[in-house]
């Protein structure tokens, strides 16, 4: 079976085509800038070289037709017709208490989405955006959705709830949500196999360190807590993303600057994090490299992103007791030698020992960089969200087929 994975942001669409039979990625790529006056598509098959087109794609609806007859194309294509395509999996961030597991695409389903704009406005119709755009494309194939938020929906009341009046929860779902599911649960399970131990022994914490960051304790393969909250913005200090602060300062600045709703929102989503805090960039990489020439601002941006994320580990490890795994994924937990150092050079006390000659091989495999005698066992797993999209699109579709 090959399945098209699809992950919608607001302004961009990743893809990933995969072949079930061996769980090979025939080509995947993303359409940048939708909506703006010139959109990138950068396309890669499978062991040819990679190509980028820019056009004016001004909604969902047409990138996923041009990744359609990219990868259809004469020159750079993969597979002969549409037709080969026998599923989509699609990237959901919210799917509220209603999605506990990935579901089938349908009527319902989409008005549950579209109910949940509210939770997260950044995010769902991003997602409706994308399923309706391969609808359109690709009428008579079956589509699922997997959701951020399942994995997390085994959190106790004591970590979900918040405490303000509980009329809020009752009327409007006001509630922890978290976020990343999909791959704190991957990762979670890579490291127990890497470890060869049962998870259901295993008091784990992951770190997913991307764009988007957060933290989820993981006791007997459950999450237990997590960093995000109703939205995205809870928790870490990330890229363009404020994380925790005082509620209190909201109205505040609204007050003083006169900000509307949703100028606020913009505010903390996309103009605050290391974005803010450096004046240069919102990406790690930049960042860092402020750092190494001594940029005050960079290097503040790092102390305190850094210095976040060290605190939530605490917190966790108190939360369950202790932590005999903690994992580092995403694009700067995976990449970010000096984070990773910094991190874990102060968390002695937890009885972490790094060996910092392995935690300065770069590799795409899940790996150790902890000593043998770390009372933790620190792990770099690369994360991958777009397989277990296809694992579950997979397994839904097929049994849906045996009906
Ligand atoms: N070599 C690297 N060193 C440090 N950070 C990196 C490196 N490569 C990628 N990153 C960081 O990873 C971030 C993107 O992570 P990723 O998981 O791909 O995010 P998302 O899926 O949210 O877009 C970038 O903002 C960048 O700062
Ligand atoms: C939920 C979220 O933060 O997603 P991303 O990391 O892709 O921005
Ligand atoms: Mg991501």
């Amino acid at each position: 079976m090959k399945i098209l994975v699809i992950n919608a942001g607001s302004s961009s669409l990743k893809y990933q085509l995969y072949n079930m039979n061996d769980e090979s990625v025939l080509a995947k790529g993303l359409v940048e800038r939708i909506g703006m006056d010139s959109s990138i598509l950068t396309h890669k098959p499978a062991g040819k070289q990679e190509v980028s087109e820019v056009s004016e794609i001004l909604e969902h609806i047409t990138a996923i037709r041009k990744v359609l007859s990219m990868l259809t194309h004469e020159e750079h294509g993969v597979i002969a017709s549409i037709e080969e395509i026998q599923a989509v999996g699609h990237r959901v961030v919210h799917g509220g208490e209603a999605f506990k597991a990935s579901a089938l695409v349908d009527d319902a389903a989409k008005a549950e989405i579209r109910r949940l704009f509210d939770l997260a406005p950044l995010h769902n119709p991003a997602s409706m955006m994308g399923i309706k755009a391969a609808e359109t494309n690709m009428p008579n194939v079956p589509q699922v959705v997997v959701f951020d938020t399942a994995f997390h929906q085994t959190m106790p009341e004591k970590s979900y709830l918040y405490a303000i009046p509980r009329v809020l929860y009752n009327k409007y779902k006001v509630r922890r949500y978290g976020a990343h599911g999909t791959s704190h649960e991957y990762v979670s399970q890579a490291a127990a196999t890497f470890l060869d131990k049962p998870i259901e022994e295993l008091k784990i914490i992951t770190c997913h360190i991307g764009n988007g960051a957060s933290v989820t304790a993981v006791q007997g393969g459950q999450s237990v807590d997590t960093s995000m909250g109703m939205t995205p913005l809870e928790g870490l200090m990330m890229g363009t993303r404020s994380g925790d602060l005082d509620p209190a300062i909201v109205p505040y600045v609204m007050n003083k600057e006169e900000l509307s709703v949703s100028e606020v929102n913009s505010m903390l989503n996309k103009h605050s994090g290391l974005l803010a805090i450096s004046g240069v960039s919102s990406d790690m990489r930049e960042i860092t490299e402020g750092m190494d020439k001594g940029e005050a601002n960079a290097t503040l941006a790092f102390e305190m992103y850094e210095y976040r994320l060290r605190k939530y580990i605490g917190s966790y490890a108190a939360a369950m007791n202790g932590v005999d795994v903690l994992v580092f994924t995403a694009g700067v937990g995976e990449n970010s030698v000096v984070l990773r150092q910094k991190v874990l050079e102060q968390l002695t006390f937890l009885g972490v020992k790094l060996d910092a000659e392995l935690n300065a091989i770069r590799s795409g495999e899940p790996r150790r960089i902890s000593a043998p005698d770390s009372r933790v066992e620190v792990l770099v797993i690369p994360t991958n969200e777009e397989l277990v999209i296809a694992r579950d699109t997979h397994n839904i579709v097929t049994a849906a087929n045996q009906q």
